[in-house]
């Protein structure tokens, strides 16, 4: 469990802090011209996937170097650990087993002593055939109306990955059945999703791993009082609310029917969960055979990571030149830009999924660890960002390594669309390893026809330094199976990150602190009374509130 040396006293990590001074001086267009076949030598495919990484600031010494790290931090190890139920998830005690949930090959699967796989497969089979029913109309609602409409009300892992999912492959999803999602306890949230609504044909899917979070179940209570405002009588709610949690008690005490719960278990986290019963609202949408086809997708991936040797392995690939920036580097962001519409939640999900899982300070001995851990997620589709934010990435003072992904094949093949946007996707990568030379610049305004003063003046500004990370995803089409790969693909990065840095990435201590004191300021707010008990911001604020609402 424990790494028997820390990450910052390897040999390799001593390679590399020398290797680094080497590396740094040495600009990606060098590197291209000292060695032409780049591509071949730091290209992956993997299906219909192709990950292009010689865009990146590395030669086969550092990537020699990068694999000695994940050797000498034991990552074969521990992705055995993993995938056989160890209870790596330490603090909590549990096992973590994602990847059980997607077991296509039903080889056993032992947490205690005890197969998964049953319980998984049993799951899987209430799922289809629920799915199966609320999209061929027979699941009806009390009025004998089929369902038109689902409302996930759920947050953080029991939102964001089917948010993310239905949006991603929105053009398998059933004409006639929408999807809507409720997270925010804001009470906009629900109350604008619900206006449109028909309560005789929407179902609602209650989300929580828990049940008990307070987003979740304040939402919840309000749509269950918005429903019985029409439909009146408490026998109608069993058509039209099902839970999906691990917590039976707290769901039968909300009064949803114990049928009409679709459970999980303590070994799969809330980020990692779309793959379980919380993808419920995704395989209503796109139907149980696509949501099996993004499983498999999924499960191929968790091959490959299992089996295929490091150097050729695309999540250890990526975990380790995300430690390279970050830690050599000094980066402190990583940029996820997919060149599809449909990704436009792909970065947001990826927010929860790394964040919440490497956002630690404390590394598995208790101890504060020395040095930086897990990157700051950001990003937006391309082109938009590129009219955005793209002017920092080219031209700003950080280094920030970025992911480009993008299909061959478009889902809405219209026009020249597709070919704009993939050659805008190609000039970026190309554009930011490159920049534009001094020279180069002032050429160019030469042939503009300014003036010499003008040259002069407006070239520094039209340099780009170039020298910036990326890596290239091209995919052959975002199809359930693809983006089944792609998503498992990140998950594997961030657990190939969390053990080299050696932290405990499958718990998330650290959201804890803010929900207790909502908890404590909550009932303080029930009443007109000035508040003195906190500090004179919070106090002050409070009180402002009190007198403005
Ligand atoms: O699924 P439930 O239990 O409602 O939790 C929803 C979310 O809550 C947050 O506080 C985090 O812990 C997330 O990891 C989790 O996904």
């Amino acid at each position: 469990m424990l790494q028997s040396t820390p990450f910052d006293q390897t040999a390799a990590y001593k390679k590399l802090k020398t290797h680094h001074k080497t590396i740094s001086q040495k600009h990606l267009k060098d590197l291209f011209l000292e060695d032409p076949d780049r591509h071949r030598k730091f290209s992956i495919r993997f299906g219909d996937i192709v990950l292009d990484y010689s865009k990146n600031r590395i030669t086969t010494r550092t990537r020699s170097y990068l694999i000695q790290l994940a050797e000498e931090c034991g990552l074969s190890d521990a992705i055995e650990q993993m995938f056989s139920g160890e209870k790596i998830n330490a603090t909590e005690g549990r096992s973590v087993l994602h990847t059980a949930l997607r077991n296509r090959s039903n080889t056993p699967v032992l947490v205690d002593g005890k197969d998964v796989m049953p319980d998984v497969n049993e799951v899987l089979a209430k799922m289809k055939d629920f799915s199966n029913k609320v999209r061929s109309g027979s699941w009806k609602g009390y009025t004998g109306k089929e369902i038109t409409d689902i409302v996930n009300i759920g947050i953080g892992g029991s939102d964001l990955g089917p948010v993310m999912v239905t949006e991603a492959l929105k053009s398998y999803g059933k004409k006639g059945l929408n999807v809507h999602f409720v997270s925010n306890v804001d009470g906009t949230h629900i109350a604008e999703t619900v206006k449109s609504l028909n309560p005789e044909t929407t179902l609602f899917m209650i989300a929580s791993k828990t049940f008990t979070t307070q987003e979740t179940m304040t939402n919840a209570l309000t749509a269950r009082g918005w429903f019985l405002e029409k439909a009146g009588e408490e026998e109608h709610v069993k058509k039209h609310f099902v839970a999906i949690s691990t917590n039976r008690a707290e769901v039968e005490k909300f009064g949803i029917d114990p049928e009409n719960m679709f459970g999980f278990w303590d070994w799969v986290g809330g980020r990692y969960s779309l793959w379980s019963a919380i993808g419920l609202s995704i395989a209503c949408f796109i139907g149980f055979q696509n949501f099996e086809q993004l499983l498999a997708g999924a499960h191929d991936m968790d091959n490959h990571f299992k089996t295929t040797k490091l150097e050729r392995n695309i999540p250890v690939i990526l975990g380790l030149l995300g430690v390279w920036y970050n830690n050599f580097f000094d980066a402190q962001t990583h940029a996820i830009l997919p060149y599809d519409q449909y990704l436009h939640r792909f970065a947001a999900y990826f927010q929860q999924g790394d964040m919440e899982s490497n956002g630690k300070y404390v590394g598995r001995n208790g101890e504060a660890v020395n040095y930086q851990t897990g990157p700051v997620i950001w990003g937006e589709p391309g082109t938009n960002g590129q009219h955005a934010f793209y002017q920092l990435i080219h031209q700003g003072t950080k280094v920030i390594p970025a992911d480009f992904i993008a299909p061959a094949v478009s889902h809405n093949p219209i026009g020249e669309h597709h070919k704009m946007l993939l050659s805008n996707f190609f000039a970026q990568t190309e554009a930011l390893m490159n920049g534009k030379t001094y020279e180069e610049a002032s050429e160019e305004l030469k042939k503009a026809g300014k003036t010499q003063e003008e040259i002069d003046f407006l070239t520094p500004f039209k340099v780009f330094q170039g020298n910036k990370p990326t890596n290239s995803f091209l995919v052959k089409k975002i199809t359930p199976k693809v983006l089944g790969s792609l998503l498992a693909m990140y998950e594997h990065k961030i657990f190939v990150q969390g053990i080299i840095w050696n932290i405990f990435s499958f718990d998330q201590w650290g959201v804890e602190l803010g929900k207790q004191l909502a908890n404590k300021i909550y009932p303080e707010l029930q009443n007109d009374w000035p508040v003195s008990n906190h500090d004179s911001s919070t106090n002050g604020l409070i009180n402002q509130y009190k007198r403005w609402r």
